[in-house]
């Protein structure tokens, strides 16, 4: 809620005083209560209306979801149904400028109140019609600061423009990925509900056809990833070419899109729709990342040269280039991130281990620690080896991945949203704006290569003020990579180390140990398998007679292994199916009683509060991470 503003006059032209016209000012300057904290009002409150329906169902993950979204029809809304009478209490909302329709959509989402990025820059999106550049912590709402204004900017302007035949396409926004880009949309389409405003999202892994047929329908904002944008827009698709013409242009995670290399398809597009600079001088853009001013350290060898070209980049430098390189035009910058950019309400920690003994600890949490967990690799490889390895171990991992059919991409993240003790495992393509509620656990299996990784990971849980803890496994190898990540984020202390029951870890390593006897073992079988079948078919095809081809291909030794393998699986079923009771285990201690029976009720209590307890013990021997010479992991005795 904004308490005191700055009001600067904004010139118009003289034309729009003999409309009656009296000025337009910009909010420059303000000050709001900490967290959007609602000041003493002297009417009573109203009763605050509830998550609706609508927030809690399921969202349905299929094919539709690419499909294109009509929100309900403005010409329908019935004054009866305003905002007044809905009993909402949106006085926070109320200073932005937003019409009554998004009002009561935003209503019926339950958000009482916008959110510290959203305060900061609605104002001078909204009222001043600036180009925004933000920067705030993870899952603190940026979708909405740039869709609100992108919303209400489209309803003025079909207000003006009157019944066309041909509708104009208003508002591009492009995500990194495609899960981004439908989330994105999905979250548009709510608060957009009662507008009449149609969103249709386009992005690779579905039919040309089917997408070409959503934009016949001319939606007014497309929401896209920039690979199959660009191959529409060249194959001459009607609606998208009028893309050099949009008068709302947002891109998210936008650092991510303007790494060099990463999307040619950008910047073929951003000259595309800066050709004209009119008309592009004429467009509000929006430019939204949680690590938009995360600057890294240079190395002690290029710092040592003292060389006048090469310096740390600042902050205000790395915004300056991204103005550049998309021809903003005088944006009204905002950076709440503190220089870190994971949210307050994380916890975090680290487990240092060799690279065998990783498996031990990922399970020992899994197990100790049910809840919704994001475990995150580094490659497609290690996502497929530990997919097939903790589902030998029960644990029903869903895999998400680029090499995967969007389809199948779609359909875990279904599941991974439906059950609250579920297990992703995925690469950095789940990294960057996933919304999925209440994600109790994020792992980083694998040292991020990047702190912005890091940053975007971590930010999967702890989103909208909930708790969540985010734990770092480091190998040896990966030291210097956790200590310039420490360095980038300004920690000053070491990460404390998540607490292990030692006696419990070895219980785990029996049946992980056998899982990946079985892992190896079931590979040999297949490629046994697999090569027998080809020269078998080979054999058959040339019509030779191969005298030593049995006792190559069904000779003792892939019969020895088939029957290993089925008693190594009976093995780690029974070992499975036992309570994981610690060596010496008298059946007493409270945490165990409640952490290792096959039940979950004592989810997720152990994992934050066990850091939070060690933490301050811990920061008791601060160590700093640039001096950090991690020994082998901290174990509980
Ligand atoms: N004003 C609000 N009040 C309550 N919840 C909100 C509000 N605005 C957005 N949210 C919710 O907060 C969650 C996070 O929002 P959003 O995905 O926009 O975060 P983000 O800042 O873009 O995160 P990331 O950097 O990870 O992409 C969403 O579930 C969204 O519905």
């Amino acid at each position: 809620m904004i308490e005191e503003a700055n009001w600067k006059p904004i010139p118009v032209g003289n034309n729009l005083f003999s409309e009656g016209l009296i000025g337009i000012e910009e909010c420059t300057d303000y000050t709001f209560t900490k967290n959007g904290d609602i000041k003493e009002s002297s009417t009573p409150l109203k009763r605050k209306k509830k998550t609706s329906n609508n927030n809690k169902k399921k969202q349905k993950i299929d094919e539709n979801d690419f499909t294109l979204a009509t929100s309900g029809n403005t010409s329908n809304f019935d004054e009866s149904d305003s905002v007044i009478n809905q009993d909402y209490t949106l006085d926070a909302w109320s200073c932005f400028g937003l019409p009554d329709v998004i009002l009561r959509a935003i209503g019926e989402l339950g958000f009482d109140d916008p959110t510290p990025i959203q305060s900061m820059t609605l104002p001078s999106a909204i009222l001043g019609r600036r180009d925004i550049v933000g920067a705030a912590e993870t899952g603190s709402g940026k979708t909405l600061a740039f869709a609100l204004p992108i919303l209400t900017g489209i309803l003025k302007l079909k207000e003006s423009a009157g019944s066309e035949d041909c509708k104009p396409l208003y508002a591009l926004i492009l995500t990194p990925t495609r899960e981004l880009a439908i989330q994105v949309k999905n979250h548009i389409v709510a608060v957009a509900k009662y507008t009449g405003v149609n969103v249709a999202v386009v992005v690779g892994g579905m039919a040309v056809v089917k997408q070409e047929r959503i934009l016949s329908k001319e939606p007014e904002i497309v929401i896209a990833t920039p690979g199959r944008l660009w191959e529409l827009i060249q194959q001459g698709n009607s609606h998208l070419s009028k893309v050099d013409k949009i008068k709302y242009l947002a891109i998210d995670e936008t650092d991510r899109m303007l790494e060099k290399g990463h999307f040619q398809e950008l910047n073929d597009l951003l000259e595309k729709i800066n050709f004209d600079k009119n008309i592009s001088k004429e467009r509000q853009n929006f430019v939204f990342s949680a690590t938009l001013t995360l600057v890294h350290e240079l190395p002690n060898y290029l710092k040592s040269k003292r060389s006048k070209k090469i310096g740390n980049l600042t902050p205000e430098q790395k915004v300056q280039k991204i103005v550049k390189a998309l021809g903003l035009n005088n944006p009204k910058v905002v950076d709440i991130t503190e220089g870190k950019g994971t949210s307050e309400t994380l916890t975090e920690s680290k487990i240092t281990c060799s690279i065998e003994e990783k498996d031990y600890y990922l399970f020992y949490f899994l197990k100790m620690h049910p809840g919704r967990t994001v475990v995150f690799c580094n490659s497609i490889g290690c996502v497929k080896r530990l997919g097939a390895l903790l589902t030998l171990l029960n644990c029903n991992p869903l895999p998400l991945h680029a090499s995967m059919q969007q389809r199948q991409r779609l359909k875990n993240i279904d599941r991974f949203t439906g059950n609250e003790n579920s297990i992703l495992i995925a690469t950095d393509v789940a990294a960057r704006g996933l919304d999925i509620p209440r994600i109790d656990h994020v792992l980083h299996y694998q040292t991020p290569r990047t702190s912005e990784n890091y940053v975007h990971r971590s930010g999967r849980t702890a989103r909208a003020s909930r708790e969540g803890i985010s734990v770092v496994f480091i190998e040896p190898t990966e030291i210097p990579r956790y200590i310039k990540l420490c360095r980038t984020l300004g920690k000053a202390d070491d990460m404390p180390s998540f607490p292990v029951r030692e006696n419990v870890l070895s219980a785990m390593k029996k049946r992980v140990n056998l899982a990946r006897d079985i892992d190896k073992l079931q590979l040999q079988v297949k490629k046994a398998g697999l090569e027998s079948g080809w020269l078998q078919k080979t054999i058959e095809e040339a019509d030779i007679i191969a005298d030593d081809f049995n006792t190559k291909y069904d000779n003792k030794e892939v019969s020895k292994n088939k029957k290993l393998l089925e008693l190594k699986k009976k093995q780690l079923l029974s070992l499975l199916n036992m309570p994981i009771y610690p060596e010496k285990f008298n059946g007493n201690h409270p945490l165990f009683s409640a952490a290792l029976s096959s039940t979950t009720d004592s989810k997720n209590d152990s994992a934050i509060t066990l850091v939070k307890d060690i933490a301050p013990k811990q920061n008791g021997k601060k160590k700093n991470p640039r001096l950090f010479k991690p020994k082998k992991h901290t174990i509980i005795k």
